[in-house]
């Protein structure tokens, strides 16, 4: 087992639905939000759905193109959901507010475990966002302003991304510096504990993966600012989780700030990046400095 924790104890530390009362309330809200940005976009002609960035089926990409204003920037999320639940379509709810502050804004589809291994869900957000730097200029943003944002196992997957030797993804990368900001917002960096949780059913991961996979162990190579938060309402481990990672970046010299956001739990929290006036937002504005 993990540390002092008992099997029952550890699950209900890594399940965010042990600090709120029905999940579904902010799974419907993530879904019913995203609707409408998806169907607002479609409406005025700001979407460009579906884009392929691999061979399998589930490697696609919703871009949606800024409605006021262009400032060639590019912000792209990540969805959580335990690298086994969510996709694209319940994750595009912030897509309006960063397309009324003159933004591209991309959201990831990745396939799900147990269709795909965690290396594998990995390695398809590398290609991903080495598609999206690719095709700047095509789709339109500048390839010298790509930003990440990603909850629970997508906060995950953005602190994977700054551990990417990119030229073994693109062509043309002068330096590895191919992403600008990140805000990592209650994810789990360091992967132990979750292996020995149902959390690990559909994963299977073995120690090697767990080991190459937690960016708690691993060295950044693309060394940009980073924004963490967790809601007040999560728990002890969620909390430590993304306090270690935030001091194991500071140590390396890294820009970093976090927040714990008052009344805001696991699921809710995210959903401050569609509200212009939240602390998440601001911070995530003055990291693309449109603020
Ligand atoms: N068993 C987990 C479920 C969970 O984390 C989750 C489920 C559906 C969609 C997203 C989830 N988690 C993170 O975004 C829990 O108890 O919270």
């Amino acid at each position: 087992m993990y540390k002092d924790f008992d099997l029952a104890n550890l699950e209900r530390e890594y399940s965010p639905s042990s600090c709120i009362d029905d999940i579904n309330v902010y799974i419907n809200k993530y879904i019913s939000l995203s609707k409408e940005a998806n169907e607002n976009a479609k409406k005025n002609k700001s979407l460009k759905a579906d884009l392929s960035y691999g061979k399998n089926s589930d490697e696609l990409i919703d871009l949606y193109l800024p409605t006021k204003g262009n400032n060639r920037k590019l912000q792209v999320y990540i969805h959580g959901g335990y690298w086994q639940a969510l996709t694209k379509a319940e994750s595009s709810f912030a897509a309006t507010n960063f397309q009324q502050h003159g933004c591209y804004f991309a959201v990831i589809n990745y396939s799900l475990a147990p269709n795909a291994s965690l290396s594998e869900i990995v390695e398809q957000n590398k290609r991903a966002i080495a598609w999206l730097f690719s095709n700047a200029e095509a789709l339109g943003f500048d390839a010298s302003e790509i930003y990440l944002s990603g909850s629970s196992a997508g906060g995950h997957l953005a602190m994977m991304m700054l551990q990417t030797l990119w030229s073994d993804y693109v062509e043309n990368s002068k330096s590895n510096q191919l992403i600008k900001g990140v805000c990592a917002v209650s994810g789990i960096y360091d992967l132990t504990p979750i292996a020995h949780t149902y959390i690990n059913e559909p994963l299977q991961l073995t120690a090697t993966e767990i080991e190459k996979n937690s960016p708690l162990n691993n060295s950044l190579l693309n060394t940009c600012p980073v924004v963490f938060a967790f809601g007040e309402q999560e728990t002890s481990e969620f909390k430590r989780q993304t306090s270690e990672m935030l001091m194991k970046l500071s140590q390396a010299g890294i820009e970093v700030s976090c927040n714990e956001i008052t009344n805001r739990n696991h699921f809710d929290i995210i959903l401050d990046l569609s509200d212009p006036n939240s602390w998440l937002c601001h911070q995530v504005f003055r990291q693309m400095k449109l603020i």
